[in-house]
């Protein structure tokens, strides 16, 4: 069929050809004169128009004929002008945009009628026009089967979805043609409705974007598509295709191109879509077959061979999916359901995590990590480190995390986080291995208990003789005399004493100071029955005296006070009385419950009324009982390694009874009680309550203040210590952690304060750890530097101190001892610096070099050269040259600069960008040699300046 020109029509149709030309503008088909062809699509909409050659054009544009052969006949044709083809389909298009609904209930019916398809499908029928319209390409061939398809928009067709493919404003995007071709899907959509995965407001399908012809070009491949399409119903022995077999885009449409081997009639490679759609925008580019048929797959004939050309991963048109990366097949279940769930709450940092309703609660153990927290939640780790990341808290799904940190998140997630305390989950642990303590306590009845000695903690401030005291009391036992007195220090000791006719025991924490003490009770031991409050006569009331009696009181602990150095003559015993009635300790001579005992340890006076007075004072406010007949519960006071006898601890025993043979575990120490001794060095088999025993056989060293228990066997016992040992690292973990936030790291870091020597020290015996922590402590490495021991323990390097030295940057220090086995290797791995000493002074003084070294350097200025300038150059390469002649030292390029007028500085803060000697660059010029000299931007150089030029250089630390 030729084409016919406007003014032919014009005739044909009875009306002016400006009057036609206006009409082919309204319906968007713009034409450049009268004399312009028009495609066969065109023309039938304007014989609609003007169906009795009604110059009005009255006609509804109701009953388009059928599209039917016509891309056959115009295969061949000349392509058309851009101009002429994009803009007539879109308008035409646009209402079957905008309700792609009543478009569908055509659908079913077309495969009924597949005849006379347009008539049952209006708003597709406009749109075969345009497709039309799109001339093939040369050289392609007509796909005979892509007419006669009865156009319906596909209900899968999202107009909203941006890889439908539609051209882009302008009309040339190739691969927004390509789109409408894409777009069917011959398989056949689903008839009852939108598909499921089609949801416009999903990220994964986007929205078009502005500016793109997508909204417009959308419809357009519906209407085409559905063309060729057959909607409700499976394409009679057409396999569903694949995305692969969706035209590519940077081949479809491409003149020239072949339908593929396996097309059958898929011409052109699939047609130039935007034929389909009306929208090509290069002319002859666009498989006009296909595109009479309604896009790309108009042009499959029923057998639906795979498209020639059409690769995977372009296009996918009207799939709703997003354009350009290759979707294997649709959608899975799950997907969708992904999906639909984003769509409903989306969390911080949009992910998905099942929420709390604001009061539930999670039970967390000290230094939980995300992971823990996921799996109390059935959440995915990853998606609550995402969510703490939107909360402005970096975290790994391992790491342990603190109570703060958890709080934060589990509010943001509805969630209350009810972190386990040490004890409570020290409580759980036991329990599950049958161990319940608080349970035993309550079982015991009176006939179980029998009376036990008190344990005594003597505290007090420095200097008021808390030692000699101790001192005084060990040589006061009456044991002691007949069996050599007291040989060892065991971190405790017994010594009994006469009361009322009975010889009473009383047993002394043998570490005085308040520190202790209230260090024990950190780590939840309640050791201390009463406490000796030493105040030295002459001295009085001092600070540490306060602070002592404080953390005695707060504990609950009642004090006797001893009053010492009363042999001294400044002593002044009645002063110490008044004193401290302000802080409610009241002698009993001044009516108060207080025992006030004037003692001097140095002369050995007053200690039998100060021991009477301990007892005294423990029957009147203390029910001392304990059980002896079960397991030993109690203490570690003191721990040591030992070289020849391993790991030596000192236990108190506070109930039950502790043998040799019992399997043991002492914090996270266990084993079996090899052997036992007393503070005499005698051996002893067994230990009942209140009794300090050196015990032998752990198998690791326990912390002071570690509470011990005798277990079933010695698996039960391993298995405990493990445990504990797990969550300790854990709690450890999640502690180091709170030490900075981000906050404050950059507000450490603003202020250049973040150079922090961590150190982790480890020790033979505790005594040393504590010795050498407290000479580093005391190290004056000025302001600007820090230094904090992370982590003392006493015994080899273990895996943990090296882990904990990776995590924190620390530099570890060992004391008389080494690695632990295969412990070495990791340090070398992880670039831990591991020192060993055997000399304490050694280790400080490395220590405060290495602090030296990192206090930041000073920097200050040398003078590298200067020049003086002879002339001035202009370049309008590097501005002006000023040609100088080297009065001293060198000229280094890259150099800072100055330029000096008459002594005073004209340009300050410069750098010597250009240097040149001659034509040729140098990196230095040296004394007495000509050079030129660019300044950079500083173009302001006069003859007769002195250009001066220094480099900053580290200052060395004195
Ligand atoms: N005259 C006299 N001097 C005493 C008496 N008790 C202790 N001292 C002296 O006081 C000084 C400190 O005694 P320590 O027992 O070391 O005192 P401390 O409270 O243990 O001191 P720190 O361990 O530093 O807290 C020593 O020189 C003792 O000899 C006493 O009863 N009379």
């Amino acid at each position: 069929m030729a084409k016919v020109r406007v003014y032919e029509l014009a005739k044909e149709l009875g009306v002016e050809s400006k009057t036609l030309m206006g009409k082919l503008g309204e319906i968007g088909e713009f034409v450049r004169s009268p004399s312009s062809t028009i495609e066969p699509p065109i023309v039938r909409k304007l014989r609609d128009l003007y169906p009795a050659g009604a110059p009005d054009g009255a006609a509804a544009p109701a009953a388009p004929k059928p599209a039917a052969k016509a891309p056959v006949e115009k295969a061949a044709a000349a392509p058309q002008a851009p101009a002429a083809t994009a803009p007539a389909s879109a308008p035409a298009s646009v209402p079957a945009a905008s309700t792609p609904a009543p478009a569908r209930p055509a659908a079913p019916a077309a495969p009924a009628a597949p005849a006379a398809p347009a008539q049952q499908a209006p708003a597709a029928s406009a749109a075969p026009a345009p497709t039309q319209a799109a001339a093939p390409a040369p050289g392609t061939r007509p796909a005979p089967a892509t007419q006669g398809r009865p156009g319906a928009p596909r209900p899968g067709n999202n107009p909203f979805a941006p890889s439908q493919g539609m051209p882009r404003s302008g009309g040339s995007d190739r691969g927004g043609s390509a789109a409408p071709a894409a777009g069917p899907r011959p398989g056949g959509p689903r008839p009852g409705g939108p598909r499921p995965g089609n949801n416009p407001f999903a990220p994964s399908q986007g929205m078009p974007r502005p500016g793109d012809r997508r909204s417009d070009a959308a419809p357009a491949a519906g209407a085409p598509t559905g063309a060729g399409d057959r909607p409700g119903g499976p394409r009679p022995g057409g396999p569903r295709p694949s995305p692969g077999m969706m035209p590519q885009r940077s081949t479809v449409g491409r003149p020239g191109d072949r339908p593929g081997p396996g097309g059958g009639g898929r011409p052109g490679g699939g047609g130039r879509p935007g034929g389909g759609g009306g929208f090509a925008g290069r002319p002859g580019g666009g498989g006009g077959p296909a595109g009479g048929g309604g896009g790309g797959f108009a042009g499959r004939p029923g057998g639906g061979g795979r498209p020639g050309g059409a690769g995977r991963g372009s296009t996918q048109g009207a799939f709703g999916r997003a354009g350009g990366r290759p979707v294997r097949g649709r959608k899975s279940k799950r997907a969708k359901r992904q999906e639909f769930e984003q769509m409903q709450a989306p969390s911080l940092g949009g992910v998905q995590v099942p929420r709390g309703n604001g009061s539930t609660v999670v039970r967390l153990r000290h230094g939980s990590s995300l992971n823990d927290f996921a799996d109390k939640i059935d959440a995915n780790p990853a998606s609550l480190v995402t969510v703490l990341f939107h909360l402005g808290e970096m975290a790994t799904a391992t790491q342990s995390l603190d109570e703060d940190t958890f709080g934060t998140l589990a509010a943001e997630l509805g969630y209350v986080i009810e972190m386990v305390s040490a004890e409570e989950e020290d409580r759980e642990l036991l329990g599950a291995f049958d161990i319940d303590l608080d349970a035993e306590l309550a079982d015991e009845d009176d006939s179980q208990l029998q009376a036990r000695p008190p344990v005594v903690t003597v505290m007090g401030h420095v200097d008021h003789g808390k030692t000699k005291l101790l001192d005084a009391i060990r040589r006061t036992d009456v044991v002691a005399g007949e069996a050599g007195g007291i040989t060892q220090h065991i971190g405790a000791y017994q010594v009994r004493a006469e009361h009322e006719g009975n010889e009473r025991a009383i047993t002394f924490i043998d570490t005085p100071g308040h520190e202790a003490f209230t260090a024990m009770r950190a780590r939840g031991a309640q050791v201390t029955d009463i406490a000796i409050l030493v105040v030295a006569a002459d001295d009085g009331v001092m600070p540490q005296t306060i602070e002592a009696l404080n953390h005695a009181q707060a504990a609950n602990v009642p004090i006797v006070v001893a009053v010492n150095k009363v042999d001294k003559e400044a002593a002044n015993p009645a002063k110490i009385r008044q004193q401290l009635t302000e802080y409610n300790l009241v002698a009993e001579e001044y009516g108060g419950e207080t025992m006030f005992v004037d003692v001097s340890a140095k002369q050995n006076l007053g200690i039998d009324e100060l021991l009477e007075a301990v007892l005294l004072t423990a029957d009147a406010s203390l029910d001392l009982r304990a059980n002896p007949d079960k397991d030993a519960r109690g203490v570690a006071i003191e721990a040591n390694l030992d070289k020849g006898r391993g790991a030596v601890a000192t236990v108190l025993v506070q109930s039950g009874t502790l043998r040799v043979g019992d399997a043991i575990v002492a914090g996270t120490a266990h084993g079996r009680v090899r052997a036992m001794f007393d503070e005499h060095g005698a051996n002893v088999s067994e230990a009942g309550p209140a009794r300090p025993v050196m015990v032998l056989g752990l198998a690791s060293v326990p912390s002071a203040g570690d509470t011990f228990l005798v277990a079933s066997d010695e698996r039960t016992a391993r298995q405990i210590g493990e445990k504990r040992e797990a969550a300790e690292r854990a709690a450890l973990l999640a502690k180091r952690r709170k030490r900075i936030s981000l906050e404050d790291f950059t507000q450490a870091l603003q202020l250049g304060k973040v150079e922090t020597l961590n150190l982790v020290l480890k020790g033979d015996v505790s005594g040393a750890v504590e010795a050498l922590e407290d000479a580093l402590l005391k190290i004056d490495v000025g302001e600007g530097v820090d230094l904090r021991v992370i982590h003392r323990g006493v015994g080899a390097i273990t895996q943990n101190d090296v882990n904990l030295a990776t995590v924190d940057n620390a530099i570890i220090i060992g004391f008389n001892v080494k690695y632990a086995e295969r412990v070495e290797d990791l340090a070398e791995r992880e670039g831990v610096d591991v020192r060993f000493y055997s000399v304490i002074y050694q280790a400080i003084d490395d220590v405060e070099a290495a602090l030296t070294g990192m206090l930041k350097p000073e920097y200050e200025e040398a003078q590298l050269g200067t020049a003086e300038v002879r002339e001035v150059f202009r370049s309008s390469k590097f501005g002006n040259i000023a040609g100088s002649l080297v009065r001293s030292g060198t000229i280094v390029r890259n150099s800072k600069a100055r330029v000096l007028r008459g002594g005073a500085v004209v340009g300050d803060n410069l750098t010597v960008e250009s240097l040149k000697r001659f034509k040729d660059d140098a990196t230095e010029v040296r004394e007495g040699y000509e050079c030129g000299i660019g300044l950079g931007s500083f173009n302001d150089v006069q003859t007769g300046d002195v250009i001066e030029t220094f480099e900053m250089r580290e200052k060395p630390r004195k």
